[in-house]
């Protein structure tokens, strides 16, 4: 650390703390991430080494780049690219939302990040207005995978899993062992909502309030998750309060969404996960159509899938 100055802190967890510093040979401003717990922790060292691991497979415009990683006095250090500002920051200098074509244009941004990660089977599990850094031409870099977690690993080591509750599909909040790519696009539909009114789709404020939330407007649980519900020591005894008034999609953003994005929302926001639009099915959406960058990324997805074959 002594090559660096530090500027401020960006970001503090569980983990550690994530600073704004300035490399004092090259004045580069960088995030470092630095872990609270020394490499002695032999949990918190493999946890660190998935991350690293995640991080390194990770390669593209929309994510943030992992420069370096580096130990000192038994402490492991994440040194990444600097971005000025994160999407909650944007959101909080438009409370009543933002512009259409702007919503559009960072989503699009955002599935292509998420994209990247599903095609290397890695899900983020955190996608919420934090960890999306917005640089000042707009560009949007996906960031913080402390809760990824790759659908190949053998391990299931969810106890850590604290991710944020108002972007969480229903399988999450009933049970951490099977969920899989649909909990990265159910965030993406609570997220394009919010973006679009300043306020979040389902603010929910404990476990039984955001599946009540969810299910207000979107129907009841599934068959499957009902039974998982049922068998939940955590939700023992619970019951969901009757719904009086439910509120649709359409009811809620019919004069705030045309019609074709209140499509592609309902296609991510689905209960059962696998009817989810999947993050490629999502970037080929008619929501897109009107944008240049989608159709030229159209044209190379079309020869990456004919390629494929
Ligand atoms: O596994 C991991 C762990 C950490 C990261 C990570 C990497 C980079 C960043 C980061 C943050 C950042 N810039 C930034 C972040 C937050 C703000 C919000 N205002 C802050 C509070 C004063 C403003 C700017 N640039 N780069 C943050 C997290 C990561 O991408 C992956």
């Amino acid at each position: 650390m002594n090559k660096y100055e530090v500027l401020g802190v960006v970001g503090e967890g569980a983990y550690g703390v994530v600073l704004k510093c300035k490399n004092k040979e090259t004045n580069e401003i960088v995030a470092i991430k630095k872990f609270k717990e020394t490499e002695d922790n032999e949990i918190v060292k493999k946890s660190i080494q998935r991350e690293v691991k995640v991080l390194r497979l990770l390669r593209h415009i929309n994510i943030v780049e992992l420069k370096e990683a580096f130990k000192r006095k038994g402490r492991i250090y994440l040194v990444f690219e600097y971005v000025e500002r994160n999407l909650l920051e944007v959101l909080e200098a438009s409370p009543s939302g933002l512009e259409p074509l702007y919503i559009k244009k960072t989503i699009f941004q955002l599935l292509k990040a998420i994209y990247c990660c599903h095609q290397h089977d890695i899900v983020h599990r955190d996608i919420k207005p934090e960890n999306l850094l917005i640089s000042n031409a707009n560009v949007l870099k996906l960031c913080d995978f402390g809760f990824a977690r790759s659908l190949t690993a053998q391990t299931q080591d969810l106890t850590d899993y604290v991710a944020t509750r108002w972007y969480r599909a229903p399988e999450l909040l009933l049970s951490y062992s099977n969920y899989d790519k649909g909990v990265d696009m159910w965030a993406i539909g609570c997220l394009l909502c919010e973006l679009t009114d300043g306020n979040p789709l389902f603010p929910g404020e404990n476990e039984m309030d955001q599946l009540y939330l969810i299910q207000k407007m979107l129907g009841p649980l599934t068959p499957s998750q009902q039974e998982t519900f049922s068998k939940n020591p955590r939700f023992l005894g619970m019951k969901f309060p009757e719904i009086s008034k439910p509120e649709t999609l359409e009811q809620r953003y019919l004069c705030k969404l045309p019609k074709r994005a209140i499509n592609f929302v309902k296609g991510l926001l689905k209960m059962e996960p696998s009817e989810r639009l999947t993050c490629r099915q999502a970037l080929k959406h008619q929501y897109f159509e009107d944008l240049p960058e989608a159709i030229e990324f159209m044209k190379e997805l079309d020869q990456q899938i004919e390629q494929e074959k």
